[in-house]
């Protein structure tokens, strides 16, 4: 193993010397004032530094020592400086700790002492390095935008991560707004294909009639108002990826038409008669069971076992340990910052509420709640209230955290129909949730 450098800043040719003698464990390189300190630094980036505060041309005050120790840490702020010091230079050595020195050594040199106080920093600047480079490594990733420390949930993620150099199809299974898209684009961002495009296309935002030109374009005067030839979104995506949302509400006729597409990569304009190929990754996702809607007729059964070479099941935002305090913080502090808000925190009620609640719209939900709780909260505290949540603590008699919840959320999706007078679209926007995540729990809880 390569020894690890060291760099000595030292104006006296004995202690030169014996600094070298005795730190032979390290690759020691020796500088005798600031500027040769700071050519040598600029070379071989030494992480370890020990360093004499009286420096010519001040020879006998601090400022040389005390401006290199700034021009250190200001360039490599892990190094390790540890400073050698007179034992009348206390109020310098005080400054050169406050400016960010690692440790001091009182003259004459004691070898032994000398060498354990750098050991020991050598090992903490050689962590701080390693957690520089996984942070690093983690925030170049593509999925370094999700943020989870869940176990099933880092599962997805490196699943993704394994696929994403195939061409196989991926199928993401998981309720509204638990990141589906979000894994989606970072899959798309792993394959090699992330130079081309990503298009995404949500089947159920999108009237039956309207969605098979959408897909698939159409030809001038295919059907009234096709006033020009116009690409659907899978040519599109030609070299790409194409990803289908809500794959499970498409209709019946265009699922043959979409499995046509997945075997012979092959498509053809409303209106058109040729067959324009296409090359694209197709990335699935749905919030619904969909082997029950082939159960039911709903759903082809060759397309499913078409769409479902890799399957990837997200797990909802409850079923994550620890996530949602975690999400929450991350969400505070990306909004504090857009909103220009500082020293923003949530207080103890509002985290054990935020811990307590079922976020039935997962991170959207989320992330809605959180925006809303930054802009309208008043001084340096989040409460739950603010949050629009109910206090965590449940009632003697209601001790089941489910029961509870189930109420809870019950109770405000009442409310957010009643106010919305039984609109659909905007009780969904006031919950925070999408319409298809309401229609379930309208469903859950037998609401007509
Ligand atoms: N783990 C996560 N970390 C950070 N942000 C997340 C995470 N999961 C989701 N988000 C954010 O939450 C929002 C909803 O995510 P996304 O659109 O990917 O969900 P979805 O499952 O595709 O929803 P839907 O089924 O309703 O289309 C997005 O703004 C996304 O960036």
């Amino acid at each position: 193993m390569p020894k690890r450098k060291l760099l000595v800043v030292e104006d006296d040719a004995g202690l030169q010397k014996q600094l070298r003698w005795s730190l032979d464990g390290y690759d020691v390189l020796v500088a005798g004032d600031r500027e040769s300190a700071l050519t040598l630094l600029r070379r071989h980036q030494p992480g370890l530094v020990t360093m004499d505060l009286g420096l010519p041309p001040d020879a006998d005050g601090a400022s040389e020592g005390l401006a290199l120790l700034q021009q250190i840490l200001a360039g490599a702020p892990d190094t390790k400086v540890i400073v050698l010091s007179g034992n009348r230079d206390r109020a310098n050595v005080l400054k050169a700790i406050t400016l960010g020195a690692y440790d001091f050594h009182q003259k004459p040199l004691d070898a032994d002492l000398l060498r354990l106080v750098i050991e020991r920093a050598a090992f903490l600047q050689q962590v701080q390095q390693e957690n520089r480079r996984m942070l690093q490594i983690q925030a170049d990733s593509p999925l370094a935008g999700i943020v989870s420390r869940d176990p099933g949930m880092l599962k997805v993620c490196r699943s993704v991560e394994k696929v994403a150099g195939s061409s196989a199809t991926v199928l993401l299974l998981g309720a509204s707004g638990c990141g589906k898209e979000l894994l989606a684009r970072g899959l798309h961002q792993l394959s090699n294909r992330h130079d081309k495009r990503f298009v995404a296309i949500n089947c159920a935002a999108i009237p039956e009639h309207l969605l098979e030109s959408e897909l698939f374009g159409h030809e001038k005067g295919a059907f009234t108002g096709a006033v020009r030839q116009t690409p659907g979104k899978i040519e599109l995506a030609q070299g790409g990826t194409f990803f289908l949302d809500e794959i499970g509400d498409m209709a019946l006729a265009l699922q043959a038409k979409l499995l046509r597409f997945l075997q012979e990569r092959v498509i053809e304009r409303v209106g058109g008669r040729s067959e324009i190929a296409v090359d694209v990754r197709i990335v699935c996702a749905t919030h619904r069971h969909l082997k029950s809607r082939v159960d039911e007729g709903l759903f082809r059964e060759d397309l499913f076992y078409r769409l479902s070479e890799i399957v990837l099941a997200i797990p909802p935002l409850r079923e994550r340990v620890g996530d949602s305090v975690l999400l929450a913080q991350h969400f505070k502090h990306r909004f504090c910052a857009s909103e220009g808000r500082t020293g923003l925190h949530f207080n103890a009620e509002a985290l054990q509420a935020i811990e307590a609640h079922g976020w039935p719209g997962n991170v959207r939900e989320m992330e809605n709640c959180i925006r809303r709780a930054v802009i309208m909260c008043e001084g340096s505290q989040i409460t739950a209230a603010d949050l629009g949540l109910a206090q965590a603590v449940p009632a003697e008699d209601d001790i089941n955290l489910r029961t509870a919840r189930d109420a809870a959320e019950y109770r405000v999706m009442v409310k957010a129909l009643a106010r919305s007078g039984g609109n659909i679209a905007r009780a969904a926007e006031m919950l925070g949730v999408s319409r298809p995540t309401l229609y379930d729990l309208m469903n859950h809880h037998g609401i007509k």
